[in-house]
């Protein structure tokens, strides 16, 4: 069978023109320009090839940007006394916190520390939940840039069964609500406790793969036809990559994608989505507290 790639990289570079426009007419209008903050703790080599995408991200549309950067032995009082600086700061439209975070700082409470009408990442627990809202405040990003990847491409999801892997509440649990709420599927979560995890995803008209495991899928997983949506970035290293690591996904890209209709790359896949959704994100952060 022949299979439609989903070119994340080029749906991106659209949705940033869509966002330099709107920048443009603002700045005309004499509006704010949206402003987004990165507080990034630790030196993280993968996290920081992802800050460094966002930053250049921020630059290619016009946005105001701040790094803020912390040493991974600063305390968690002292982190938390930082974000209520910046949810206070009427100049930073919004912010994330780069994930992962030392052990001996709660994901939990710095996440709901931020602001929700500046969480751009889509992580707190309002956000979280106003997925089924009438109005959502704040989408969480990743899931946000699959679903649009899904429209853009006029993937049909009404009715279909949606087997989604992984139940990340960054990705995963999300998704599955999106999936549902928006796109009016019928759908499976699947977890590191499932069983027999095949028997699930080979009765997906659409798999969604979140997981962080590379070579997770496998050709006799997948049915024939399906599409598959490829989310897992794990950063393999090895002396046979140029720049000595690689991103990968949790597809066997190489196998699967002959017996799919559509599939997305990694990279070029839901990575560049991820970032698109920040800036969009930023942008509604902007339009909400300075409209
Ligand atoms: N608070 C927080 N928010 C996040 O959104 C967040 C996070 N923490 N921690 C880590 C994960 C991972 N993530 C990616 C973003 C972009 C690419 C991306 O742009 N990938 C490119 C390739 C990147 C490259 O080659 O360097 C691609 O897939 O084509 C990947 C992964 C965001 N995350």
């Amino acid at each position: 069978m022949t299979y439609t790639l989903i070119d994340g990289k080029k749906v991106s570079a659209d949705i940033k023109n869509e966002i330099s426009q709107k920048v443009a007419e603002r700045k005309a209008q004499g509006r704010k320009i949206p402003h987004l903050a990165i507080i990034l703790v630790g030196d993280d080599g993968a996290s920081q090839t992802y800050v460094d995408n966002k930053v250049k991200s921020c630059k290619s549309v016009g946005f105001h940007y701040t790094m803020m950067r912390f040493a991974d032995t600063i305390s968690e009082e002292k982190l938390l006394k930082h974000i209520d600086h910046v949810n206070n700061d009427d100049d930073v439209d919004g912010f994330i916190v780069q994930l992962p975070l030392p052990p001996h700082i709660s994901v939990d409470r710095v996440t709901e520390k931020i602001r929700s009408d500046k969480d751009v990442d889509g992580f707190t627990n309002h956000n979280f939940g106003s997925i089924i809202s009438k109005n959502p405040l704040l989408m969480p990003a990743t899931p946000f840039g699959v679903m649009e990847l899904l429209r853009r491409y006029n993937i049909e999801t009404e009715g279909k069964h949606a087997v989604v892997v992984g139940a990340s509440r960054i990705a995963g649990a999300p998704l599955s609500m999106m999936l549902t709420e928006q796109g009016r599927a019928t759908v499976t979560i699947c977890h590191k406790f499932t069983k027999d995890l095949g028997s699930y995803t080979r009765s997906a008209d659409i798999l969604l793969v979140a997981v962080g495991k590379p070579g997770l899928i496998t050709a006799d997983m997948v049915k024939e036809g399906a599409v598959v949506i490829d989310i897992g970035t794990t950063r393999v290293e090895g002396p046979q990559y140029p720049k000595g690591w690689a991103i990968q996904g949790d597809v066997d890209f190489k196998a699967v994608a002959p017996k799919t209709s559509y599939i997305t790359p990694t990279p070029g896949g839901v990575g560049p989505m991820t970032i698109a959704s920040l800036l969009l994100n930023t942008l509604r952060a902007t339009e909400l507290q300075h409209p």
